[in-house]
């Protein structure tokens, strides 16, 4: 029986070696939280010290806050700026891609639903925004407006540069993130010759995921942003029935986003998380992806190891 695949993501270097030493499957480096030379001497460290397989996640048709966003706090009830404007009011960084299709009712989330915001008026270089639950707005958070209004058919100019500056190493494999075409995927394939994880970030028919999956080498169900994306209920109809029908993908399938989130500041995970985790190893899924967990939490070498403990075999 094929192992249950334990991604693991890491921020910088420090946890290579233990992540290593625990035997997760694979790592993950997301590319959207740093700039090309910081990559670039990530991948050379890594080439020297670590064996594993890398996924190196790319923002595809993602949106996200800028890499300069200023970190501050917003508060309920506060009116903020999306993109930039001189009006006295706290300014949210926002991808340019995004902008155009802000419109007045609209919300919008940030950080996979931790801030909420609606839109009050939206001008050319900027939106005002009413804040429905404040939080910490923090550089290069994912945002998300839904239905997600952009289908990339191609990889963004920053994308292709970082296959050509990472492809040359054997150990690099591509996740690409929110993905709604095959043609995306098979673009990227062709350009790297390295197998590509598909990120399903949003609803797509099914159909539809079964092309995506034709053209790659895994799926990953992304519950942060689809939970963004379609709400509580819509999350939970959309994951029944892409599980039901998990099989006729014919490709591993990883589940990714708040796998054993508890354990971001706890050293152990919720009953209810551990018995999910069961349930999706039953259910078909190949394995899982974990995020915050070992990107920044306090307790990355026990989450890993609390994976192992449930999914093993023995
Ligand atoms: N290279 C990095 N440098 C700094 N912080 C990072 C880096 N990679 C991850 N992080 C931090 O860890 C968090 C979790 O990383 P991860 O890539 O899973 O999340 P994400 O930004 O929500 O993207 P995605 O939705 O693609 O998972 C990030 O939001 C960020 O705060
Ligand atoms: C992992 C990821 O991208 C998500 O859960 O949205």
């Amino acid at each position: 029986m094929t192992k249950f695949s334990i991604v693991a993501t890491v921020k910088d270097r420090k946890l290579l070696k233990s992540v290593e030493m625990m035997q997760a499957s694979a790592v993950r480096f997301n590319s959207s939280h740093c700039d090309l030379g910081e990559l670039e001497s990530f991948l050379e460290y890594y080439n020297r010290n670590c064996s594993l397989p890398l996924y190196l996640d790319l923002q595809g048709a993602k949106f996200r806050l800028s890499r300069n966003q200023l970190e501050f706090e917003i508060k309920t009830g506060e009116q903020v700026i999306l993109g930039s404007s001189g009006l006295e009011l706290k300014t949210i960084s926002i991808d340019p891609r995004a902008l155009s299709y802000l419109s007045a009712g609209m919300r919008v989330s940030i950080e996979d639903g931790k801030i909420e915001l609606e839109v009050l008026k939206a001008e050319s270089e900027y939106a005002r925004a009413l804040v429905l639950r404040g939080g910490t707005i923090r550089a290069a958070k994912g945002m998300n407006i839904s239905p997600h209004p952009v289908n990339q058919i191609e990889l963004s100019s920053r994308d292709a540069e970082i296959v050509a500056l990472s492809k040359k190493y054997g150990f690099i494999r591509y996740a690409l993130s929110f993905v709604s075409s095959s043609c995306e995927v098979t673009e990227l394939k062709e350009l790297s010759q390295r197998p590509v994880a598909s990120k399903i970030e949003r609803e797509l028919p099914f159909d539809r995921i079964e092309d995506i999956a034709k053209a790659s080498d895994e799926i990953w169900f992304c519950r942060g942003d689809l939970g963004a994306q379609l709400g509580t209920r819509g999350l939970v109809d959309f994951y029944r029935f892409f599980t039901r029908n998990i099989e006729r993908l014919n490709r591993p399938v990883l589940m990714a986003g708040e796998v054993l989130e508890h354990m971001v500041d706890h050293p152990c995970a919720t009953r209810s998380e551990i018995c999910h985790l069961v349930d999706i190893k039953e259910n078909g899924y190949a394995g899982v992806v974990l995020s915050n967990e070992t990107a920044y939490g306090s307790f990355p070498i026990e989450t890993i190891k609390t994976v192992l403990e449930v999914t093993s075999d023995e």
